[in-house]
């Protein structure tokens, strides 16, 4: 019966690590403002979350107190059965992060960027080199790697973001708009990496506003409307019919019906007034 203390332990260790995220009760204002309304969310590990709303409703808020950047009022989170403690060294190295527009060191290389990340998630400098540089070469960098960040195009510093985020082999990823200015090889390539690491155990928050790449990736997806969860699980059960798009289900849900009213205004007034020209013109041809 020796290793019945271990078969225990490890028993323990499943039923704490069951939710990669959880979220009880979570609640946040700025000002007054309130930006989260009682969060509530149990994210199983091996799942790719596609977490969408509308401008200002709540996503990054959420992603910032998950990750310790940011305190939240009310609730409490837990990442693999533990709650968040931002001096735990086992909670960063659980978490990688590509924030959406990060700024690099512009005067680094891609190279000494890596390393630096590389070690401040406790790996020795020549692993995460070499671990950086395999990466690098694989999605294309690999010529550019010692070249200075400054000279890189937009979708190059997002490769070396999302890099960064994967080189300490983290079990849980943020990624807020991951492919913001990939070329078309470069998306699929990335969509490709999304599925490869959750169909090895990986849990993918992913937050984007590009409806069907979130509906194709998404094993679940959480729509927050102004601080609220207002949907949550696989887009074949929120879809009411299968010709439903999550765009059409997005509009639905945050009550947005209006874009072809918005866009015809938007475009009158660019064109000077075309409305009122075109009520004159109608006046006009009332009277003749
Ligand atoms: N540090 C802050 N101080 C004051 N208000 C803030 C702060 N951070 C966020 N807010 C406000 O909280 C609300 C939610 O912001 P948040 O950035 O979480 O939205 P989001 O869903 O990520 O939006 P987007 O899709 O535009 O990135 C917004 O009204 C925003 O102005």
């Amino acid at each position: 019966m020796a290793d019945v203390g271990v078969s225990a332990g490890y028993a323990r260790r499943i039923i704490m690590e069951q939710y990669a995220i959880e979220l009880d009760g979570i609640a946040k204002s700025f000002a007054g403002k309130q930006v989260l309304r009682d969060v509530n969310l149990k994210i199983a590990p091996g799942t790719i979350v596609g977490y969408i709303g509308q401008n200002g409703a709540g996503k990054s808020t959420t992603v910032k107190i998950i990750l310790g950047l940011l305190d939240q009022d009310a609730g409490t989170v837990s990442i693999f059965g533990r709650a968040v403690d931002r001096d735990d060294p086992m909670y960063k190295r659980r978490i990688g992060y590509v924030p959406e527009g990060a700024d690099l060191f512009e005067a680094l290389t891609a190279r000494e960027y890596l390393q630096l990340v590389g070690q401040l998630y406790g790996l020795p400098e020549s692993e995460a080199d070499y671990k950086a540089q395999q990466l690098a070469e694989i999605v294309g960098l690999g010529a550019a790697f010692d070249r200075r960040i400054a000279s890189y195009s937009k979708g190059m510093r997002q490769l070396v973001l999302i890099i960064a985020s994967l080189l300490h082999d983290p079990d849980i990823l943020f990624w807020d708009e991951p492919l913001n200015g990939l070329d078309a090889n470069a998306v699929l390539v990335v969509e490709e990496i999304l599925q490869e690491l959750r169909n090895r155990g990986k849990t993918i928050f992913y937050s984007s506003h590009i409806m069907d790449v979130v509906q194709k990736l998404s094993d679940r997806i959480i729509l927050l409307n102004a601080g609220t969860v207002v949907a949550d699980g696989p887009f074949n059960q929120l879809a009411a019919s299968p010709d439903t798009s999550l765009q059409q289900l997005f509009n639905e849900m945050t009550g947005f019906a209006e874009h072809g009213e918005k866009a015809k205004a938007f475009v009158d007034i660019v064109m000077g007034g075309a409305d009122d020209e075109n009520a004159q013109a109608d006046a006009e041809s009332d009277s003749e």
